[in-house]
Formats: C-alpha cells, sequence, structure tokens
C-alpha cells in the first residue's frame, strides 16, 4: 500500500495495520496517528523514533521488555506475533539443536539479569550464529551502551516491518 492509503486510515485501521511496527507496543501508532499526513515511509519512521527518543529510560526499557526471547518459550509455543515468527524461524531459530537452544537460553537469561530486558537483535539480519555470536559480545557492554544498542536493533525491525507493509499489494480497505 502506499503512504496516501496509509493516511487515509481512520484512527482504527491505522493501528491494525501499523500497530505492530513495533513490537507489541500499538500504544507508539496510536500517538504517531497525530503527526499524519506522513510524507513518505522515512518520515512516518521519523515519527516512531522521536516518541521513542523522548521516552524516559523507564519506557525505553519497557519497549524492550515487549519483545519475546528469540527462540524462547513463544517460539516454542507458536504464540509469537506473526511478525515475529516470521522473523526468528528466518534467522533459523526454530530449528536449533538442543545444546544450542540450551546455550541461548542460558545467555538470555545472563542478559536479562544484567540488563533487566530481553536481548534484542533484528533477527531478519542475522542468523543463528551471528545472534550466538552478538549476544555474548553485548553481554559484556555498559548498560547505558546496551539501552542505545538494543534500542538500535528496535528501530532495525521497525524500519523492515514498515518497508513490509508499505511495499505490501495488498490493501485492507477491500
Ligand atoms: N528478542 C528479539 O530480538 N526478538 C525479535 N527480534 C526480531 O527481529 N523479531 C523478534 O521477535
Amino acid at each position: 500500500m502506499d503512504i496516501q492509503l496509509v493516511n487515509s486510515m481512520d484512527f482504527g485501521e491505522f493501528v491494525d495495520v501499523l500497530g505492530n511496527i513495533i513490537e507489541k507496543c500499538p500504544l507508539i501508532a496510536a500517538a504517531i496517528w497525530s503527526h499524519r499526513p506522513f510524507m513518505n515511509l522515512a518520515d512516518l519512521e521519523k515519527h516512531v523514533f522521536d516518541f521513542i527518543d523522548a521516552l524516559p529510560q523507564s519506557g525505553k526499557e519497557g519497549i524492550l521488555r515487549c519483545h519475546p526471547d528469540l527462540a524462547g518459550r513463544e517460539l516454542q509455543q507458536g504464540t509469537l506475533t506473526p511478525e515475529s515468527q516470521r522473523e526468528q524461524r528466518g534467522a533459523g531459530l526454530s530449528n536449533l539443536g538442543p545444546e544450542e537452544r540450551r546455550r541461548l537460553g542460558q545467555l538470555n537469561c545472563e542478559y536479562k539479569a544484567r540488563f533487566g530486558f530481553p536481548f534484542v537483535i533484528a533477527a531478519r539480519l542475522s542468523d543463528k550464529a551471528t545472534v550466538m555470536r552478538e549476544l555474548e559480545r553485548r553481554l559484556h557492554n555498559q548498560p547505558t551502551q546496551e539501552l542505545r544498542a538494543a534500542l538500535e536493533e528496535v528501530r532495525k525491525i521497525c524500519h523492515l516491518r514498515l518497508e513490509d507493509i508499505l511495499r505490501s499489494r495488498e490493501d485492507p480497505a477491500k
């Protein structure tokens, strides 16, 4: 769909279509609706990122806490959002060996214990080796540095999800 169609949506349609560009944070789409019309994807994305940047640290951490673990319980139980399901499967995280899954689970626990939010990476730009390597590397970051790195991944995930929506052919109004 094109940006004109997005601009023409009422609030309900807008949040239906864009509510999960930031995982499980429909508030962000609900907030930026006020800024329509958007010139293009970049303009819409800038409003999303400005909203996130203006949040207090607790809000930024809250966004990260809304993300499902990589290869975690939700992937096993099939309860991921459709976007997360596609992204995690695309990175090969749905067919880890038992030792890989154990190791990733252990690193995720260590990471969460250190930073207070789950490890987030743009899975579509990674594969399972990259995920493991980045998790091991970022585990040693300072908290402020890691909060910045994790939010940068949220931006990448958002950009890819927006590209899917704005380049998709289906027109939800039909
Ligand atoms: N913890 C995560 O990084 N989760 C995810 N990254 C993605 O790209 N999709 C997810 O579900």
